[in-house]
């Protein structure tokens, strides 16, 4: 080996999952058994931030905290379900992310404004996040993607996880596919031989293996954000002691056997289906809580993914792919999953079988897991209403309007007739 090359890589990236919820404590599961298996790249023990509480474990109350690093097991969000024991839960996010080069975001929407709050200048500047947060960020400024918001309240370049992703199935390692979205801009890391030649591995887009890899100085680099304008945020590269954040990177860290992994370029695509895919599931299981039947569901289905599809285009314009809509697991494959089986499918049918608030709902069989549907359909409708538009998003608004009590499911069937050609 070439001398020189011996220091190369020499530091390994630490993994910090903020966010310990059904979703949150399955991908932690996932990146602790990968950092494991590859200590090349990665620091073995994952840290993951836990919004601390009090449990009943051997009937006495406990730290949840103390019981997942004593039992390996998060018997509140995800029971029953051996974790790694390289996972470490830790109460304090300062602590947590202390030297973290990698920032898994996985955390109910409504808590992420908080979270970012406290991050802030608490992190490693060069350090990457990648969001698996479902839903989108309403400002009076316009619609946000959470990983912009979290890139620019950070400082720091954050891509996208999504997918048809039933966090129960895929803790139970049964087979899932999902899409990572990760599209940074280039960066100076021209002393790092191994990283100036040709991309690691090819991407799905071509030219975006998501490598770092031009020599442009820092000075003059443009960072542009998911929707390809031009972002405040001043990143610093990743150093070249690291091994480099790219596709092939990040794929080793999140791919298992039951968990296979899509990298793309499409940000915006990625993460919006996943967020407004949970308004169509809302929308699903109204009419199937009716007693209306999987027809009905369809129906739902194909009006709700042609509103995806023109929310993405209308507001995020050529950033996003329509093919990551229809081909990609963050798209069609995530609608379907989660109008089949997820939280807000089944607390939306329900609701209307018990008639009873979603809300209500929530509270009493979800042992503190958050729908993200009902926030995303009202986020979504005052984004909207503001400009005049929400007419033109029919099912969105309806489902909106159910949920506040406007509307019934009685006036599904028309808003699908009209949605006829
Ligand atoms: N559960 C699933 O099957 C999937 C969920 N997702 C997405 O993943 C994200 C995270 O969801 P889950 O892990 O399922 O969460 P969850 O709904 O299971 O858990 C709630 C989480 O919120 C935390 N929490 C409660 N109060 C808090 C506060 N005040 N501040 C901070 N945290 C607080 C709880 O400790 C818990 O970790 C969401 O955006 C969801 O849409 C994505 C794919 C699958
Ligand atoms: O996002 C999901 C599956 O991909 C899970 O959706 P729910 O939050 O509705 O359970």
């Amino acid at each position: 080996m070439t001398p020189g090359l011996l220091s190369v890589n020499d530091k390994k990236h630490k993994v910090t999952v903020v966010g310990s919820g059904n979703w949150g404590s399955t991908i932690a599961k996932i990146v602790a058994e990968n950092t494991k298996a590859h200590p090349e790249l990665f620091e073995t023990d994952v840290q993951m931030w836990v919004y601390e509480e009090e449990v009943t474990y051997d009937d006495k109350p406990q730290k949840l905290t103390n019981v997942i690093n004593t039992h390996h097991e998060n018997v509140k969000y995800l029971p029953g379900v051996p974790l790694p024991t390289n996972l470490i839960a830790n109460p304090s996010l300062e602590d947590a992310v202390q030297n973290a080069s990698i920032l898994i975001f996985n955390l109910p929407h409504q808590f992420i404004n908080k979270v970012c709050s406290q991050l802030k200048g608490k992190i490693v500047p060069f350090a990457r996040g990648i969001s698996c947060i479902k839903g989108v960020h309403v400002a009076d400024d316009g619609v946000s993607l959470f990983s912009e918001w979290i890139g620019d309240g950070l400082n720091i370049y954050c891509g996208a996880l999504s997918g048809a992703n039933v966090a129960s199935e895929i803790a139970a390692e049964k087979l899932s596919e999902t899409t990572i979205a990760y599209d940074p801009p280039p960066m100076d890391n021209s002393r790092n031989p191994s990283r100036t030649a040709t991309p690691r591995s090819s991407s799905p887009h071509p030219g975006t293996s998501g490598a770092e890899l031009s020599i442009t100085p820092l000075a003059d680099m443009q960072h542009k954000d998911a929707r390809g304008r031009v972002s405040k945020t001043k990143l610093v590269p990743v150093p070249q002691e690291y091994p480099p954040l790219d596709h092939e990177t990040f794929k080793t860290l999140f791919q298992r056997p039951y968990f296979l992994v899509s990298m793309v370029s499409d940000v915006a695509g990625t993460s919006l289906g996943g967020a407004l895919k949970n308004i169509v599931a809302l929308g699903a299981g109204f009419v199937v809580g009716k007693g209306w039947g999987n027809n009905a569901k369809a129906a739902v289905m194909r009006v709700g993914l042609l509103e995806m599809i023109k929310f993405g285009k209308e507001f995020f314009g050529e950033a996003v792919s329509v093919s990551t809509f229809t081909e990609e697991s963050a798209g069609v494959a995530d609608l379907i999953t989660s109008c089949d089986g997820g939280r807000n499918f089944n607390g939306a049918r329900m609701c209307v079988e018990r008639g009873v608030p979603v809300a209500e709902i929530e509270k009493t069989e979800l042992n503190g897991q958050k729908l993200q549907g009902t926030s995303t359909a009202a986020e979504v409708n005052s984004f909207l209403k503001q400009r005049g538009l929400d007419e033109q998003y029919p099912l969105f608004t309806a489902v909106f309007d159910i949920i506040e009590g406007r509307k019934t499911v009685d006036d599904i069937p028309a808003i699908l007739a009209k949605a006829q050609s």
